[in-house]
């Protein structure tokens, strides 16, 4: 019925431009990330985070991802610097990741890719009401990209994965209060800017995309966790796994890509 989309053969990203034609647009996302082609610009400052009053609301798997979401009715949690002119408020985030063995982050980095690609989700409350709002309209959204690679265990994604078996199906919601997503960072905040879109429908060409350079290290076992969730619904007979729920990287279309140091 409508729109429905997914990540599947039939209707996974190459058949999305069905429904949303602006898929084939001039600012899609992801795209693959060349280094040595970024311009670097040193009028470009540092991110500032200030998530220290952040208040998350809950943890949800919504068909296609696991999403946890904040209070955004103030400015208790705000991305600034860089290449925005104002703060932008934290709204959610949520992962993207690829079967076991396979990799699945969205951007890629001279044709590599990593394990999984985690979205800190921003919208711009200066200028507009509310996230709808932003999120269709040209830089209503400011997304934090981070790379995560495996290797040691993340000594605070348990608190994320120890949460995931109460949101196995699709349309499950449960609290998840009092979770800071600053401990995911890691140490370096270096980045790549540029403007592009939301990464599945409807792939709102409103995205100021800051792509931090340095991954985050999480164990294998913590990332199959995320494979337990299933993209069905509890009350559907087949129990799909929740796995490679990313698009692939999209034509740069003339776009520069900038560096911070
Ligand atoms: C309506 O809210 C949405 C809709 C889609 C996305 C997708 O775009 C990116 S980026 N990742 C996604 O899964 C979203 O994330 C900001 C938020
Ligand atoms: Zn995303």
């Amino acid at each position: 019925t409508g729109n429905q989309w997914g990540y599947g053969k039939d209707d996974g990203p190459s058949a999305w431009n069905t429904n949303y034609p602006v898929a084939d647009g001039d600012r899609q996302s992801p795209i693959d990330i060349l280094p040595h082609q970024a311009r670097h610009d040193p009028n470009l400052g540092p991110i500032v985070l200030n998530y220290d009053r952040c208040t998350s609301i809950n943890i949800a798997n919504n068909g296609h991802s696991v999403v946890v979401e904040f209070e955004d009715s103030d400015d208790r949690s705000v991305i600034q610097g860089g290449p925005l002119d104002n703060p932008y408020r934290l709204k959610q985030f949520h992962f993207h990741w690829g079967g076991k063995g396979c990799h699945g982050s969205e951007h890629t980095v001279e044709g590599n890719s990593y394990a999984s690609e985690l979205h800190l989700v921003h919208w711009n409350a200066v200028k507009f009401k509310t996230f709808g709002e932003a999120a269709s309209t040209s830089d209503g959204l400011a997304v934090l990209g981070i790379f995560l690679e495996t290797g040691d265990e993340h000594r605070w994604l348990h608190m994320i994965t120890d949460a995931l078996y109460t949101v196995k199906f699709k349309g499950s919601v449960t609290d998840f209060k009092g979770f800071n997503p600053k401990c995911l960072l890691p140490s370096s905040l270096h980045y790549w800017t540029y403007l592009g879109s939301l990464t599945t429908p409807p792939l709102h060409e409103s995205v100021i995309w800051i792509v931090v350079k340095e991954p985050m290290i999480v164990s294998e076992k913590q990332l199959g966790k995320f494979r337990t969730l299933v993209f069905t619904g509890e009350e559907e007979d087949e129990r799909t796994r929740m796995e490679n729920n990313f698009r692939p990287p999209q034509l740069l279309k003339g776009r520069t890509v900038r560096s911070s140091n």
